[in-house]
């Protein structure tokens, strides 16, 4: 088990690369800690799989230090480092019963037969598995073989770390959820550094106590469910992270007020300092649809909107709305009065995030 941390690591698959778009892997540092459960999140050719394979020593990084533990192991290979990797798609020999799939990992190393009886059972057991253990894996489902694939991931409990690939991408909706849960519970048991690359914020919040978010090739932001959700440091982590997403629109200060188009946005005298000190013209304010305060009648301090759609999930609904040329959303509880044609909405100063250049700032609400 160990800490894995990189250093300044970038990687080009281009061999001059120039420009930051060159880059699968922008310049980055970064821990995993010992022990944790972490998820690599974001969309497709964000650079997610590339990081993986370099942990993995599958890819040499063109430059900067992966490092366990403290040590450089840049020059060892895959099997060197220690590292369990489970991919995408099952990797396992069709002609050997779930027994010795299972047991091949440990047999590999030269575990002692019992050790490799008692791993294997109790992996089995987790996995649910036992009633295959006798059946060539070429029998099994697609399902079963990728839980014999994870199992195969899953059995050394004296790797470095394991790191997951999509692993759940041939699974069937229905057992996704189990085996995530499974996943979290091995975690807990046998306390391994795990990765878990994923493109779905649900797998990730379920899997991982930390998820590090990925877009063009940089951790935009490493933090708990909790905190993508409440203080996006990007405003791609807001728009990615959510259902829907964060509601971004582009503002300037004018004459001592914040405007967004050309209405005026009544907020409070830190978040107008802000605007207005801002060091480009790129200026955004984030608010999370399930924040928007939307009431059906005038009040104070409140835009009038129109209402394009109103769409019903059981226990609440998501508004569809225009503030000029602005589309937003709103989410409202089952028991809120609905709004028709239009509606009046506020954002409340705590609930705001002001990003320049796409990044937040911090604001001083006074
Ligand atoms: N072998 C390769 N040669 C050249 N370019 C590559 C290679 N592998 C990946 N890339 C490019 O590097 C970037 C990052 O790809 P990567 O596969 O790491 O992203 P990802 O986030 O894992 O995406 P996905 O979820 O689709 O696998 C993409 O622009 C991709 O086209």
């Amino acid at each position: 088990m160990a800490e894995i941390a990189l250093k300044s690591l970038a990687h080009s698959y281009l061999a001059t690369p120039g420009s930051p778009e060159d880059y699968a892997i922008r310049e980055m540092t970064h821990v995993w800690q010992q022990g944790g459960a972490y998820a690599l999140l974001g969309p497709s050719g964000c650079g997610k799989s590339t990081l993986l394979n370099i942990i993995s020593g599958l890819l040499e990084p063109s430059s900067g230090e992966v490092l366990f533990d403290g040590q450089v192991v840049n020059a060892l290979s895959p099997e060197h480092r220690n590292i369990a990797q489970v991919f995408q798609f099952p990797v396992v020999y069709d002609t050997m019963t779930v027994y010795d799939n299972l047991a091949f990992p440990l047999r590999n190393v030269g575990t002692s037969e019992d050790k490799v009886h008692e791993r294997v059972l109790e992996v089995a057991d987790v996995l649910e598995l036992t009633p295959q253990l006798k059946r060539k894996a070429k029998n099994l489902s697609a399902d079963e073989k990728q839980k014999v694939s994870m199992g195969r991931g899953l059995v050394r409990d004296d790797v470095s770390a394991i790191l997951f690939d999509e692993p759940l991408t041939v699974i069937d909706p229905q057992l996704k959820w189990k085996l995530r849960r499974k996943l979290k519970e091995i975690h807990q048991r046998f306390n391994i550094t795990m990765v878990y690359v994923t493109h779905d914020q649900l797998e990730a919040s379920t899997f991982a106590d930390k998820i590090a978010v990925m877009y063009e090739g940089q951790v935009v932001q490493f933090g708990t469910p909790r905190e993508l959700f409440e203080r996006p440091a990007h405003t791609f982590v807001g728009y990615f992270i959510g259902s829907p997403g964060m509601n971004l629109f582009d503002v300037r200060a004018r004459d001592g007020e914040i405007v967004a188009g050309d209405t005026i946005i009544p907020l409070g005298r830190g978040i107008y300092d802000a605007v207005a000190k801002a060091s480009s013209n790129n200026v955004k304010l984030g608010v999370r649809p399930e924040f928007v305060e939307v009431h059906v009648a005038p009040v104070e301090g409140g835009i009038e909107v129109t209402v394009d759609d109103i769409q019903d999930l059981g226990t609440y609904s998501i508004l569809s709305l225009h503030l000029g040329d602005i589309a937003l959303k709103a989410r409202i509880d089952e028991d809120s009065p609905t709004p028709h044609n239009n509606a009046f909405i506020r954002f409340p100063d705590d609930r705001i995030g002001l990003y320049v250049d796409e990044f937040r700032v911090e604001i001083d609400h006074e």
